[in-house]
C-alpha cells in the first residue's frame, strides 16, 4: 500500500470491542479521524473515552488484563499488524496527557529530543538545535523559553509545559497527535493558547482530542464523536459527524441533552 509518511493521515478504528478482564467497556466502535482535522471525543465520565484514545496508539495492551477486538488503521494500515514494531505505532501517534509530564530535572532542549533516543534516531548537533526550534515553535512555546533553553522543564509554568509535552510529540514527527483532556489541569489563558496551538497543528498532524470542555469541543474540532454507556452496558457512539451540525442539530436526543449540559 502507498504510504506517503510526510503527508496527513487517516486514522481509523473499526468494530473495536475493549475488555478490562471480564468488563466489557466499549462495543464495536467505528470511527474514521480524518487526515489533518481535530476529532473531539465527547461523552461522560466512563464511558470509554480515554480507553478508545489509548487504543489508538496501543497503550490499552499495557495493562495486564486488557483485552481488544477490533482494527485500528493508520492510512489503511493496521497498527496492530503482529509484522509491526509497537515503537512505530508510538512513534507515528503520539500522546499528550492530562497532566504535563515534562521530566521535570531535563532542561528544555533535552525534553524536546527526549523521544529520538527512545526510538533510536541519531541527529548532528545542528540538526537538533534546529529540530528544537521547529517543535517549540510549532508547540507555541519558542518565544517564551529560547533564552533559557538549558533550565530545566520543571521550572515551567503548567500551560508551558504541557506546550513542552507537545513539542516534545512532535520531535519524532507523528503522523497523528492524541490529547487526552489536555487542558483540564490549565488556567482559561493557557486553555487559550493550546487550542490555538492545535489549531495550527493540525495543519501537518491528524488530532484526536478528549474533552469534558463542550465550548472546547466547539471551538477546537471539525469532527465529534459522542460516546455514552448505559448503565451497565459498555460505551458505544451515540453520534458523530461535523462538530458545528452536532452542536446545532444533534440528530439523537441523548446527543442533545450532552451537549447541552443536562447531563454528565
Ligand atoms: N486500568 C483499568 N482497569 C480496569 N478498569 C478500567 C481501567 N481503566 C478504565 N477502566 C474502566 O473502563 C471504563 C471506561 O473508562 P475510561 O477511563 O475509558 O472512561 P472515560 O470516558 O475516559 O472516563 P473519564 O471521562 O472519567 O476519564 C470504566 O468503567 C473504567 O472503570
Amino acid at each position: 500500500m502507498h504510504h506517503d509518511v510526510s503527508g496527513l493521515a487517516e486514522l481509523r478504528a473499526e468494530e473495536i470491542t475493549a475488555w478490562f478482564g471480564n468488563h466489557k467497556v466499549l462495543d464495536r466502535v467505528s470511527l474514521t479521524m480524518p487526515a489533518g482535522g481535530i476529532t473531539a471525543l465527547i461523552g461522560p465520565s466512563g464511558c470509554g473515552k480515554s480507553t478508545f484514545l489509548r487504543i489508538l496508539n496501543r497503550m490499552h495492551e499495557l495493562v495486564p488484563s486488557a483485552q481488544l477486538a477490533g482494527q485500528v488503521l493508520l492510512d489503511g494500515e493496521d497498527i496492530y499488524d503482529p509484522d509491526k514494531r509497537l515503537i512505530d505505532a508510538r512513534r507515528s501517534i503520539g500522546m499528550v496527557f492530562q497532566k504535563p509530564n515534562p521530566f521535570p530535572a531535563m532542561s528544555i532542549r533535552e525534553n524536546v529530543l527526549a523521544g529520538l533516543k527512545l526510538t533510536g534516531t541519531t541527529a548532528s548537533k545542528s540538526a537538533k538545535a534546529a529540530l528544537v526550534e521547529e517543535c517549540l515553535i510549532k508547540g507555541g512555546l519558542w518565544n517564551e523559553v529560547k533564552d533559557r533553553l538549558d533550565a530545566p522543564g520543571g521550572g515551567l509554568s503548567g500551560g508551558q509545559q504541557q506546550r513542552l509535552c507537545i513539542a516534545r510529540s512532535l520531535a519524532v514527527k507523528p503522523r497523528v497527535l492524541l490529547m487526552d483532556e489536555p487542558c483540564s489541569a490549565l488556567d482559561p489563558t493557557s486553555t487559550r493558547v493550546i487550542e490555538e496551538t492545535m489549531l495550527e497543528l493540525a495543519r501537518e498532524v491528524t488530532i484526536v482530542i478528549v474533552t469534558h470542555n463542550m465550548q472546547q469541543a466547539a471551538r477546537v474540532s471539525d469532527t465529534c464523536a459522542f460516546f455514552l454507556a448505559a448503565q451497565g452496558t459498555p460505551g458505544v457512539i451515540v453520534e458523530h459527524g461535523d462538530t458545528k451540525a452536532m452542536f446545532s442539530h444533534p440528530r439523537d436526543e441523548r446527543t442533545a441533552d450532552y451537549v447541552h449540559g443536562r447531563f454528565g
